[in-house]
């Protein structure tokens, strides 16, 4: 009976019960085993494969020893059953089995003679084994005894070679379970050998021993077994030479000798394929190296051409959308096409736009296809080096992955197939997009041809639509200048109407007595100009903004003079007011204002700039020169200072006595200063010249406000008598021009020790000045003018009989703000106040008497009239 065909041993029963185990010849063995092998190794390469292999290997060799095994326990069984005939064994013949096996002669007999009488029931009962088979009458009882004793022994070494069989069975199971759990997987062939080796040489019972071990020291046992089997045999042939009856136990302890040899032929047949085997896989080792990079290299190829398919695939797919879109294009042209034949630029735009998209996507294509072309080409090279280097591996003995480098070459060759219909399909689907293009080319020259005549009917519609629009335009045009002009001239009397009623409002104002104010603004230092910013807004002439911290504030004055107004400018609007001296009125011209803002500037000026003094002197004398023939004009003029609160004559001579002077004001309420020098003047120059001397004598200081401050109000009077040459009236007209001391802020002027008191004077001064304007603002029943001099010397310019014309001169400097804002408050109050100006006319009797008076004080004796 034959076991697996893979099986590396075989056993056979024969009949009668007895036991042979054979092998199959070492070339078969080889030959399965190198199938086994091939398996194995392709199998191996994974690194899990060879645990596998192992462990099949295993359990091959464990079914080999179980099937064994089951042998030897029937053999057992039938040598047990023998056994219970036989007679018991005398006590102190008992044979140790491990040491003092019965192997000699005297040992046989004494174990004979004791089990003699019941040979006969063993004879009855049952014919064991070959012992029965060659019994015959004749044998002699010695035959018999020594016959049972070889069967006794060979019992014992059954019992021993079963107890080897059951470890090494144990042991194989342990190793099957220990491999399951996945253990051992690294343990080498080597290693392994040589621990068997060594426990074999250690203790060739031991249950660590391993299959091939243990396979060995059981051969090893059976063969020692067998020896001394043989050796017993060949004492017995020795004893009973001659006896015929021995002849048949001879002969089955020569089988059960020969059955051993074949046991160790067949281990040492096992260790050579062993050893071959284990050197076919040290030699394939590298093979299956080299089949794995093959493989992972084939699998980068694959996954290449997966992309490469993808790619391809989102090609065919975007020329898809595309075709949709330019079908979809074309039948939306067709449908417009048909519908209207109106064509415009856009049209052949689009469509300019649409070929050159084509264009550009057949460009593209076929780029693509060139591509393909070339990884075609890069493929199929590749294939070929494949191939080669496939073919090189076939030529490498038991190459384990061949079948699956085939296969995989087959697959690539299909891949290849596959990929070339595709480029089949592709070059298809470009040849319908080319046909395709050339009927859009030809709709497209269609719709271009249809364009240019619709363009050409536009262009004439559009000349002759710009011939009658062009003549409308021009018309248009026309209409348009001379609504503008119009329109200019419109603000332009709007201006001018404003300008005069503002005049004439002023005019009315004057009439009914009102102030004057004029604002001046002082341009910016340089100094200023690189630290500080402007805070005023001049809306108009009149209207002056100043932007505060709250918001921007509103002033409105007669008239508002721009830092960049000239001295000429100013004056243009105050001539008119010594016209008025002539005609017998008194007149102020007042400067009001923060210290360095400009009074001094506006009233007396310098050279290069003189101000309103000077420009009044010659006005005054112009006007006595216009008007000779018909007046004779007197001018004398008186020029006081008012100094810490002290009036100081400027004109008293040097050699001149210093007299009190004493603030009057007649029963007209005009003011005059008694005891003041009164200096008669017959031009201008004269006038200037008494002027410049006594402003020399003026108080000024340097500040930090202003270089050349004045730290005193200034009081000019000028005289004008005009007497009509005709009527003989006089018309007793003044002219008074007041340049006041600057209010200031100690800690901005700096003022210290006798600038701070003059200061304090100027101050307290504006101070009831600006009392006194509040009150006539507000036209309360007194009005404070004897609070200071200062007020009592502009009693008849304020609320009195006099025209009034008060500048207040302000920075525009955000450092000045404050100071700024106080001043334009005082002078915005001060619009309010009404004076009530009276011409100071004599008739010729009142003259004529006034006359005679005038000489008689004077000394004359000749008081006659002499007009
Ligand atoms: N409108 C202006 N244009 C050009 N320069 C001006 C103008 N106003 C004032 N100034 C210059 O500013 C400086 C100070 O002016 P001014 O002396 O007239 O001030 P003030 O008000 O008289 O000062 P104070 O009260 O201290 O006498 C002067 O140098 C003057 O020339």
């Amino acid at each position: 009976m034959f076991l697996h065909p893979v099986m590396c041993s075989a056993v056979h029963v024969v009949p009668d019960g007895a036991i042979s185990l054979f092998h199959l010849s070492p070339s078969s063995y080889t030959k399965s085993s190198s199938i086994n092998n091939s398996s194995s190794l392709n199998r191996r390469s994974t690194d899990g494969d060879k645990a596998g292999a192992d462990i099949e290997s295993l359990k091959k060799q464990l079914l080999i020893v179980d099937q064994r095994l089951a042998t030897l326990t029937g053999r057992l069984e039938v040598l047990k059953a023998v056994q219970q005939v036989l007679p018991a064994v005398p006590s102190g013949t008992e044979i140790n089995s491990e040491t003092d096996e019965p192997d000699s002669l005297e040992t046989t007999k004494d174990v004979t003679s004791s089990i003699q009488s019941v040979t006969g029931t063993i004879r009855q009962k049952k014919g064991v084994g070959k012992i029965t088979s060659s019994n015959t009458q004749s044998a002699n009882e010695s035959d018999l005894l020594a016959l049972l004793q070889l069967e006794r022994l060979a019992q014992q070494a059954s019992r021993r070679d079963y107890e080897l069989l059951r470890k090494q069975y144990q042991r194989l199971k342990e190793e099957l379970e220990w491999r399951d759990s996945g253990h051992g997987d690294d343990l080498g062939d080597a290693e392994f050998s040589s621990e068997l080796i060594s426990d074999r040489d250690r203790d060739s019972d031991s249950v660590q021993m391993k299959p091939c071990v243990a396979l060995k020291s059981w051969t090893w046992r059976s063969s020692s077994t067998v020896r001394s089997s043989r050796q017993s045999a060949a004492t017995i042939r020795q004893s009973h030479r001659g006896d015929n009856t021995s002849t048949c136990s001879s002969l089955e302890s020569t089988s059960l000798a020969s059955e051993n040899k074949h046991l160790w032929n067949e281990i040492h047949a096992r260790d050579r394929i062993i050893a071959q085997l284990r050197s076919t896989i040290a030699e394939l080792e590298p093979v299956t190296e080299n089949a794995r990079a093959e493989a992972a290299q084939r699998d980068m190829i694959n996954k290449e051409l997966d992309r490469k398919n993808q790619e391809l695939q989102m090609v065919i797919n975007n020329l898809t959308a595309n075709i949709e879109a330019l079908r979809a294009y074309q039948l939306t042209e067709q449908h417009i096409h048909d519908k209207t034949f109106i064509s415009s630029d856009d049209n052949i735009q689009r469509k300019r736009t649409y070929k050159v998209n084509e264009n550009k996507e057949f460009v593209q294509m076929r780029g693509m296809i060139t591509e393909l072309q070339q990884k075609e080409n890069e493929y199929k090279s590749r294939i070929e080096q494949l191939e080669k280097v496939l073919r090189q591996s076939n030529s490498l003995p038991e190459v384990p992955n061949l079948e699956e480098l085939e296969r995989h070459v087959t697959h690539m060759e299909q891949e290849l197939e596959k990929k070339n219909e595709q480029l089949v399909v592709f070059e298809h689907y470009v040849a319908t997009k080319e046909e395709e293009y050339s009927i859009l080319k030809h709709d497209l020259e269609t719709i271009q041809e249809e364009n240019c005549r619709l363009k050409s009917e536009v262009n004439e519609t559009i000349y002759r639509d710009r011939e009658s629009n062009v003549e409308k335009l021009e018309q248009v045009g026309r209409e348009l200048q001379q609504t503008l002009e119009a329109n200019k001239r419109l603000i332009e009397d709007i201006n001018r109407e404003r300008v005069l009623r503002k005049k004439y409002f002023n005019t009315i104002e004057d009439l009914k007595g009102k102030i004057r104010v004029y604002c001046r603004l002082r341009p910016l230092t340089p100094v200023e100009q690189r630290i500080q910013h402007s805070v005023a807004n001049v809306i108009d002439p009149y209207t002056l903004v100043i932007n505060t911290p709250k918001g921007p504030k509103e002033f409105h004055f007669d008239r508002v003079f721009l830092p960049d107004d000239t001295q000429e400018t100013v004056f243009e609007d105050t001539h008119t007011l010594v016209q008025s001296a002539f005609d017998g009125y008194n007149v102020c011209i007042c400067a009001y204002g923060q210290t360095g803002s400009g009074k001094t500037h506006t009233i007396i000026g310098d050279d290069v700039q003189p101000g309103l003094a000077t420009r009044t002197f010659q006005r005054i004398f112009q006007l006595a020169a216009d008007h000779h023939a018909q007046f004779d004009v007197q001018v004398s003029c008186s020029m006081l200072e008012l100094y810490n609160d002290r009036l100081i004559d400027l004109l008293r001579l040097s050699d001149q006595a210093e007299v009190k002077l004493e603030i009057k004001k007649d029963k007209r309420g005009i003011v005059w200063v008694q005891g003041s020098r009164i200096s008669p003047v017959t031009n201008a120059n004269q006038l200037s010249d008494l002027f410049q001397r006594g402003l020399n004598s003026r108080h000024t200081g340097s500040t930090r406000m202003n270089d050349r401050s004045s730290r005193s109000h200034l009081i000019v009077s000028i005289n004008i008598e005009c007497t009509s040459r005709l009527h003989g009236t006089v018309n007793h007209g003044k002219v008074s021009l007041l340049d006041l001391a600057g209010s200031e802020r100690f800690a901005k002027s700096g003022s210290t020790g006798d600038q701070l008191r003059e200061a304090s004077s100027i101050n307290k001064s504006l101070s009831t000045l600006g009392d006194v304007i509040s009150a006539l603002a507000s036209e309360q029943p007194h009005t404070p003018y004897r609070n200071s001099k200062l007020t009592m010397l502009m009693q008849d310019s304020l609320g009195g009989n006099a025209k009034t014309l008060l500048f207040v001169t302000a920075s525009i400097a955000a450092f000045n703000l404050d100071e700024t804002l106080t001043s334009l408050t005082y002078a915005s109050r001060a619009k309010a106040v009404t004076n009530a100006a009276q011409k100071n006319a004599d008739c010729k009797e009142i003259a004529r008497l006034k006359a005679i008076i005038h000489k008689l004080r004077r000394g004359e004796d000749d008081v006659e009239d002499t007009s």
